[in-house]
Parts: C-alpha cells; structure tokens; sequence
C-alpha cells in the first residue's frame, strides 16, 4: 500500500522540487490540491489531515497556520519554514545531526527541517563541539555563499528578469547581524554566542558554501588540521550523503578556487578543511534546493518512514 503524501505550497520552489523528487516513487501517492484552492484554509486542512505525510513549503506565518489545522495523530508534517526549527516538540530534521537523530526522526510526527545556511554550518562545527576541539563558548565567524533561488519565487524572479547592474555582483546581506537562522546554528551545535554570519548571494541559481575560519588557537590546545578532519571524518562515518574530502583537497587547491557549484542536483553534503600550521578553514558545501531544502525533505520523510535505504536521492 502506498504511502499519502500532500505537499502545501506545491507551486513553491521548494514545493515544486521536492514534486520532482515524489514523481519518481512508486511507493508513493500525492494528494494535490486545486489550482484555484491553493490558499483556501478548509480545503488545505482536509488534505493535511488525509496525509501520511505533508510537507510545509510555505512562508513561516503560513506554515504555523497549516501545523494548528492538524488535528490527525496519525499525520507526519515535515517544514521546510523557518518556523518551527527550535520549537519544543519538533525533532530537527537532520539525521546525521548526532547520534539517536534518527530514531528521533522515525518516531516524531513533528519535523522542522533545517535553513540551507544553518545545515552546512551545522554539519561542520557540531562535530567538532562534540569531540572537545571547539569550546560551546569559542566565538566563531562565518560567510555563505548561495545561489538565488534561495531566496524563493520572489527573488529568483527579481535575478531572471531585467535584473540592475548590482544583482551581476555578489551581494552580502542579513547585515543587521540577526540572521533568521542564528537560532538554529546555536541551538544545534550547542555553540553559546551567535556567529558573525555574513551570507552572500551571488547570480547563479542553487549552489551554496558555508566558510568558517579559525585561528587554531581558537581550538583546544594542540590542535591541528589532521585532528579537525579526523573529527568531522568518525562523526559522519557511513554517513552516504556526508563526504568528508580529504584534507587540503588537492583539485581545490590545484586548480586554485573553490567550486560552490560542486554538489548541484545531489542532497550531497561535501565537508572540506584547508590548514595551515597556525588556522583552519571549514567549508561545507550543498545545493540549497537539495540538502539545503527539497532533498532534506524527501530524506527525513525516508528515515520517518522506514525506507531510507531503497529510494530515490543521489
Ligand atoms: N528556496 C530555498 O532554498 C529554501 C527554502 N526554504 C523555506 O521553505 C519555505 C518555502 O520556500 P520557497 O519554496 O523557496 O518559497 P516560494 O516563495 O518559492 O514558495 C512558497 C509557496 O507558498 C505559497 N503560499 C504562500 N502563502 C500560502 C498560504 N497561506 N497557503 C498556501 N500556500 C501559500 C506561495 O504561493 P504563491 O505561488 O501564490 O506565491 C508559494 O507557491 C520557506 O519557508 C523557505 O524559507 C528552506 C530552505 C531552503
Ligand atoms: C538567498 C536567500 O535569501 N536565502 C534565504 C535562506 C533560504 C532558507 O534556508 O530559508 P529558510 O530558513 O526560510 O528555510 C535567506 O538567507 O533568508
């Protein structure tokens, strides 16, 4: 027997994506809503309740709308939104966060998924916190370099069309300091003070890259590169969407810059570390629609659903 699936905000970017994903399975059955139904409550309430499993691909307020219409036990509701990533009752949805993440995630009817910057940085510091290298008090700095359809229909629109001289140039924002993904970045590494997070968006499509730089003194005392990979290495070991590159990659640093594109159409997450005998520099790169939304999405759906290992990602 198939398994019910609904998505609210099927004509979203990441709605649309994770569709893609779904037409692919035969295990699978979409409810889809009317065109003309699209944002009508009664309607949108019925299918969330007839789901398995609905996925929120909605604004944050509209996300918190669609939990309070659920009333069926048995219906699984992965957001993709902002909204619920550090609220009580909701299991973060990223299973290689830490070990039991995914026994969390097979039991939770609740699921939260992760902000495309906060996965990446996430995934490069937590190991790190939890292996004694990076205190939960150190002040940490990151950048992150994305495509635009990060930003949703509203600015992949503003980059496709006649887009101003500025938008050819990398555009840094978020510089009031106050990040909607701070939060999460904190509460899911365990580290105590917000990063200085600078993300930029740059024109191209999807692709993203989280840097972190650290002066080793930074670390616990004695630290070294070696030690940094090795850590972020056994943290995510057999982990298949976790590839912890060699340290110093040498195509990198052969062809001397970093591709951002790297893990484009995969729910690849890549984990780089470039060393010196004094820093370290962390990068971690994804497709902001892959692991970064829809592919996340799809993966914590498998894991709750018991058939992680059979479908359908690359
Ligand atoms: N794009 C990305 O890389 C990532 C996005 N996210 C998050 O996922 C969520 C969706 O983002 P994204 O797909 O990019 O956004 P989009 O703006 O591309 O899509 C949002 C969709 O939600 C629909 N919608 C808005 N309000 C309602 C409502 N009240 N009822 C039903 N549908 C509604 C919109 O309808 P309409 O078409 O009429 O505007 C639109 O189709 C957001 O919370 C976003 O922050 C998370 C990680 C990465
Ligand atoms: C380029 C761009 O604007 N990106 C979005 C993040 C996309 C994402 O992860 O959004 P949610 O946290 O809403 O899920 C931003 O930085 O606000």
């Amino acid at each position: 027997m198939a398994f019910v699936v609904y998505v609210d905000g099927q004509e979203g970017t990441t709605g649309l994506r994770i569709n893609d994903y779904l037409a692919q399975r035969s295990d699978i059955e979409v409810l889809r809503i009317d065109a003309d139904k699209r944002k009508d409550a009664a309607e949108r309430a019925r299918l969330l309740n007839a789901a398995d499993v609905a996925f929120l691909c909605l604004p944050d307020a509209a996300s918190r709308e669609a939990a309070a219409m659920v009333s069926n036990p048995k219906t699984c509701l992965i957001d993709a939104s902002t909204a619920h990533r550090t609220a009580p009752g909701w299991v973060f949805g990223l299973p290689e966060l830490c070990k039991g993440q995914r026994e969390a995630l097979r039991g939770a009817k609740r699921i939260a998924n992760p902000g495309c910057h906060a996965s990446a940085f996430i995934l490069a510091l937590r190991p790190l916190v939890d292996a004694g290298l990076l205190a939960p008090e150190a002040l940490v700095s990151a950048t992150s370099i994305t495509g635009y359809s990060g930003g949703g229909k509203g600015m992949i629109a503003e980059y496709q069309g006649d887009a101003p001289a500025q938008l050819q140039s990398p555009r840094p924002y978020a510089l009031a300091l106050t990040h909607k993904h701070l939060p999460e970045m904190m509460s899911h590494t365990g580290l105590k003070t917000a990063p200085v997070f600078m993300p930029v968006v740059g024109p191209f499509y999807k692709g993203l890259t989280v840097s972190v730089p650290l002066h080793l003194q930074q670390l616990r005392p004695g630290s070294t590169p070696e030690q940094v990979r090795e850590a972020l290495a056994a943290h995510y070991e057999g982990e298949r969407f976790i590839r912890v590159m060699p340290l110093r990659d040498a195509d990198t640093l052969a062809s001397g810059f970093f591709d951002v594109q790297g893990c484009n159409d995969s729910n690849r997450v890549d984990l780089f570390v470039f060393g010196s005998e004094t820093q370290v520099l962390l990068m971690a790169r994804l497709d902001n629609l892959g692991k970064g939304a829809s592919g996340a999405a799809v993966q914590c759906m498998n894991v709750h659903l018991g058939v992680e290992e059979s479908l359908g990602l690359v």
